[in-house]
């Protein structure tokens, strides 16, 4: 099913699987169109999207990526790192000419931030992929973040924490701060692809559609952008009203 909001085309799928082929159909069209930089994102809702685009035709190699965040103080190879995540969900099978992730292993936050903007100046950003956090966070943008933020770092807190336990051994491994692209960065992509599965996004996904633009919504925000594109199942899009 799909339907016009007033900037957002809305999909909604029976399943992560459809999902996934209809975020490979938007990425395709945005090849299709010229698009050169890809803005990409980590989290489990984008992991069917890589798997249509790890196993099409589609050529990357001339292409750039500009990942949103990372987890300050772990290593590239750390098995949780986000560089480590998009070289095992996409790009071992996709080569990207440059592929950027923030340096996590950078502790000196006024640099690694002001390289990473220096680098999405450079290639500014066709298509953004976005997942949505539990609290309506994009990136690691947590409730309160100045919408016209650059990259930061990021005090994470406890709900994200919580909600990304689960990828490591116990809560005290998951780190405590992040580097992330922040709100303005990411509304100047000049599309953007957000992707939510699940009761546990419900709330979060009305506030973002449906809700006042605010600070407490990061996600709201892509209310002001002019061409957003949301891929939702049903339960996630559970308490939409319209
Ligand atoms: N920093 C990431 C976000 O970019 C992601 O959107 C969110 C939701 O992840 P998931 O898709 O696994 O629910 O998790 C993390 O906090």
């Amino acid at each position: 099913m799909m339907t016009q909001g007033t900037n957002m085309d809305l999909h909604i799928v029976k399943d992560q699987a459809e999902g996934g082929r209809v975020g490979f159909q938007v990425f395709k069209d945005a090849l299709a169109g010229g698009a050169k930089v890809l803005g990409l994102a980590t989290g489990s809702s984008p992991i069917t999207i890589y798997n249509e685009l790890a196993g099409s035709q589609l050529d990357f190699s001339q292409l750039t990526s500009v990942n949103l965040d990372e987890y300050v103080g772990l290593n590239a190879d750390h098995p949780q790192s986000y560089h480590y995540f998009m070289q095992k969900n996409l790009f071992n099978a996709k080569p990207f000419a440059h592929s950027y992730v923030p340096d996590g292993s950078n502790l000196d936050a006024a640099a690694a931030t002001s390289q990473y903007d220096q680098i999405i100046a450079d290639n500014p950003i066709d298509l953004q992929l976005l997942g949505l956090g539990q609290n309506g966070h994009i990136g690691f943008n947590e409730p309160g973040t100045d919408p016209e933020s650059t990259t930061h770092k990021v005090t994470l807190t406890e709900s994200t924490i919580a909600a990304n336990a689960r990828f490591f051994e116990n809560e005290d491994e998951v780190p405590r701060y992040a580097y992330s692209m922040g709100i303005g960065s990411i509304l100047k992509a000049k599309q953007i692809l957000i992707v939510a599965y699940g009761e546990a996004k419900a709330k979060a996904v009305a506030a973002m559609i449906e809700g006042p633009v605010t600070p407490d919504v990061p996600a709201s925000y892509l209310q002001t952008h002019p061409r957003v594109t949301v891929i939702l199942d049903e339960a996630a899009a559970s308490q939409l009203k319209h």
